[in-house]
């Protein structure tokens, strides 16, 4: 199972993460407290491994605002987790997410046409449009065909829930902000638990 950790704000977070296994970063751009600067993202992104995937999250930006923190941080994947149309998210030329909120099935018919390479199904939104830590129903899409679009499972993931979650949804990747923090902080024990959940279960 791949997993990403989002939400990294500090190096030793991210140097937890990749020790454990982490297949993909999240740095958020977007109003949330995990919000980074593209300065202090990239001070972090240049001590990863070349080939872990630097996500730049976003919400209902300007594609000239995200190019610009594409080029300052060394972000190579841009997850969009607002309002964004297609055309917008056809118009970059690096590997997109989009995140789409999930309440029931008819929520799903547009995740397969949508132009991105991967779709992350998350809970609706709460405070903020993702981060809040609230899972949705994974009956909803339990074998849903998704045809080839990779599916990142999101939404309220944490130790305790994870390899169920993994078991009922099979998806690509899972993704984690909120529930490997502690006080708001992200936490190296939960980190390296989660991952060490992440890469054992059987589905
Ligand atoms: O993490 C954030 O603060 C955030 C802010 C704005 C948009 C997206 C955000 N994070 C994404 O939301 C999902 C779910 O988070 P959680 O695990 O429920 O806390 C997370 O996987 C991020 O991709």
């Amino acid at each position: 199972m791949k997993v990403k950790i989002c939400g990294i704000t500090t190096k030793d977070a991210a140097a937890c993460a990749v020790q454990y296994g982490a297949d993909a970063l999240g740095f958020v751009f977007a109003n949330s407290k995990r919000k980074i600067n593209p300065e202090k993202a990239k001070e972090i992104i240049d001590t990863l491994p070349k080939d872990i995937m630097k996500v730049g999250v976003f919400v209902n930006e300007t594609k000239e605002n995200i190019e610009k923190i594409v080029k300052l941080s060394g972000i190579n994947t841009i997850q969009l987790h607002g309002d964004e149309t297609p055309e917008f998210a056809s118009s970059f030329s690096l590997p997109i997410i989009k995140a789409f909120s999930i309440s029931s099935k008819e929520d799903l018919q547009q995740v397969t046409a949508f132009p991105c390479e991967y779709a992350l199904l998350d809970s609706p939104r709460g405070k903020y449009h993702g981060g809040n830590g609230i899972a949705f129903d994974w009956s909803i899409i339990k074998n849903y065909d998704f045809g080839q679009k990779q599916i990142i499972l999101a939404g309220g993931l944490n130790i305790s829930n994870l390899a169920e979650a993994i078991q009922i949804t099979n998806p690509f990747m899972v993704d984690v902000s909120s529930g490997v923090e502690t006080d708001g902080k992200k936490d190296l024990v939960k980190i390296k638990n989660f991952l060490q959940i992440g890469k054992t279960v059987h589905i």
